[in-house]
């Protein structure tokens, strides 16, 4: 079977994938509805029990009354007066066949058998003896029929209680048996139900069994001295539609969780087959952020960013940078991204020397030998000082490992300078940045966004600045959108650097070289009027 499903499988694996999810989501359907239905099985006979122990305890506290009331006969003993009173009881009272007075041993009247010439026996012991001096004769068999019937004995009077008594309460497939005694000393009869039943499985009031697919329940209430058993084939019970359906459902959602999966697989690969084609036909591209000092506003710096526009979709670095990292081809975006950056702001940053451009880097750029010697190679050509290309490591990456800390090191040794990124949001145990060995931390934009509300983050941002002041660390403040954001910052006694839709929105090469070129401009006609400015001429 399997051999000749083997060539199917083969040509369409979506087939097997579906049939699989479908098999274990059927088989946990399976398994659920089997638990499910259980759990109200056990519901139900619980009921079906309950109903039983307040069936029971009713017809024995009949009885009981029934016992009580003739014993306390202001008649003389079996008189006709005496019979006619035992007649009213028995009238009044549900499931007792027959009331009797006994003397000796010997049932000398009843409400059936009136004053009969020859007296009838009781049997000899009672089985069970209670407390209270109830004698219980269970299946005794009855003078005036063919059946058999449980009596209640109390001092000179007996109580036959009706053999059908619990018929309204059969219930196919339950069968039940009915027990009564002394549960302490665990001394009982059955008077009522299936024989075979056995003794009650427990004292207590509630315990089951499973065996041989007969589900069985034993419960016994102390102070009636009744105990219940309720049992009946685990197969009868429920439906299997239930079962069926629960199972159905489960393979159903397994078949379509597998080709949930499938299509995210196929999204996920079409999305990196995308990815691969974009790059190499070179359709992403770079925005750069401005970085400036807040002091002045001087453009310092700035960030790359990646762009790409896939079939007039905008798909957001994070998404196929995660993505890239996941399949091993970050190195191959990050080398993209320096060979732009080289390409489009190689010129600008042979001109301004004290000007620098960031690039975010992966974990597995610094695990990758041949990264840094890609930059180096790529910079040399370039003519572009190593001091002149910031690398950004998110803290993940950066706290990540060994590897981690030597790659960042051997960056920095080139003369690179290294930027943790995002920080705050991640490792930021500010112990770990003394290990780390970095030059400048980029604070997280969440932290900024705090600055003049009453978040309680806010009170971290001075603690931020102190920690990196004291370990002479440059001070990136991202996410600036707000006049108020900066002058937070501006006011603050430490140099910082700050980035945000505030200063400037990521732009193209031309349109951020535009601005450099504008800047340097002013800062030129400055220095001109500053020089022209009368009295500071020479001479
Ligand atoms: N709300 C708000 N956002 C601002 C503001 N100023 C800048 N941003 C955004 O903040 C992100 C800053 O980049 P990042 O923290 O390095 O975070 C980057 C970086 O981790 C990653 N990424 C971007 N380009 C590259 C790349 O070339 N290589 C690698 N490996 N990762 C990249 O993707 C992340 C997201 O980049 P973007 O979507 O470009 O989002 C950028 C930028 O557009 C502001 O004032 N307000």
């Amino acid at each position: 079977m399997i051999d000749r499903l083997r060539p199917i499988f083969r040509t369409s694996p979506i087939l097997l994938v579906v049939l699989l999810t479908a098999l274990v989501g059927g088989a946990f359907g399976h398994v659920l509805g089997n638990r499910m239905r259980m759990s109200s099985d056990k519901e139900d006979m619980t009921t079906y029990s309950n109903q039983l122990m307040t069936h029971a305890t009713s017809v024995i506290n009949a009885a009981k009354g029934a016992l009580n009331i003739a014993n306390a006969s202001p008649y003389p003993f079996c008189s006709a007066a005496e019979i006619e009173l035992l007649r009213n009881i028995l009238f009044e009272t549900r499931n007792v066949k027959d009331i009797g007075r006994i003397r000796d041993g010997n049932v000398v009247c009843s409400t059936i058998l009136g004053k009969p010439d020859r007296h009838v026996r009781m049997p000899r012991a009672a089985p069970i003896e209670l407390a209270d001096g109830l004698k219980v004769y269970p299946d005794v068999p009855l003078a005036v029929s063919n059946t058999q019937a449980t009596i209640l004995s109390k001092a000179n009077s007996d109580a036959v209680i009706d053999p059908r008594a619990f018929d309204t309460l059969q219930e196919a497939p339950y069968r039940f048996a009915v027990f009564y005694g002394d549960i302490d000393a665990q001394r009982f009869g059955q008077i009522f139900g299936d024989k075979g039943a056995g003794s009650p499985q427990s004292s207590g009031p509630e315990a089951w069994d499973l065996q041989d697919g007969i589900l069985r329940r034993d419960s016994c209430d102390s102070r009636s001295g009744l105990c219940i058993a309720v049992w009946a084939d685990a197969d009868a019970l429920g439906t299997d539609n239930y079962v069926n359906a629960i199972t159905a459902l489960g393979a159903a959602l397994g078949a379509l969780g597998g080709l949930g999966w499938i299509d995210f697989r196929r999204r996920d690969q079409s999305l990196m087959a995308r990815l691969s084609r974009a790059l190499a036909r070179e359709e992403l591209t770079l925005v750069y952020q401005p970085v400036v000092d807040v002091a002045d506003e001087r453009i310092v710096a700035a960030e790359a960013l990646i762009r790409w526009w896939s079939n007039g979709d905008f798909i957001p670095p994070d998404v196929f940078i995660a993505l890239a990292e996941q399949r091993g081809m970050a190195g191959q975006i990050t080398r993209y991204v320096l060979d732009h950056v080289i390409q489009e702001m190689g010129e600008t940053l042979r001109l301004h020397r004290d000007f620098r451009i960031t690039i975010n880097v992966t974990a597995s750029d610094l695990n990758d030998p041949k990264f840094l010697a890609a930059i180096e190679e790529g910079l040399h050509y370039a003519q572009i000082e190593p001091e002149q290309i910031g690398i950004e490591l998110t803290e993940r990456s950066a706290a990540d490992s060994h590897a981690a800390i030597e790659g960042i090191a051997r960056l920095r040794a080139r003369g690179h300078s290294v930027y943790i990124d995002d920080f705050g949001t991640g490792y930021s145990s500010l112990s770990y940045l003394g290990e780390l060995k970095v030059d400048a931390l980029k604070m997280d934009r969440a932290f900024t966004r705090t600055v003049g509300t009453d978040a309680v983050t806010v009170s971290i941002v001075p603690q931020i600045i102190d920690m990196a002041t004291k370990h002479k660390l440059a001070i990136v403040a991202e996410g600036i959108e707000t006049e108020a954001q900066a002058a937070y910052f501006r006011g603050l006694p430490v140099r910082i650097l700050g980035q945000g839709w505030f200063y400037g929105r990521p732009v193209s090469a031309p349109r951020l070289i535009k601005r450099l070129e504008q800047q340097d401009g002013i800062i030129a006609l400055r220095k001109h009027r500053k020089k022209n400015r009368p009295g500071t001429q020479a001479g």
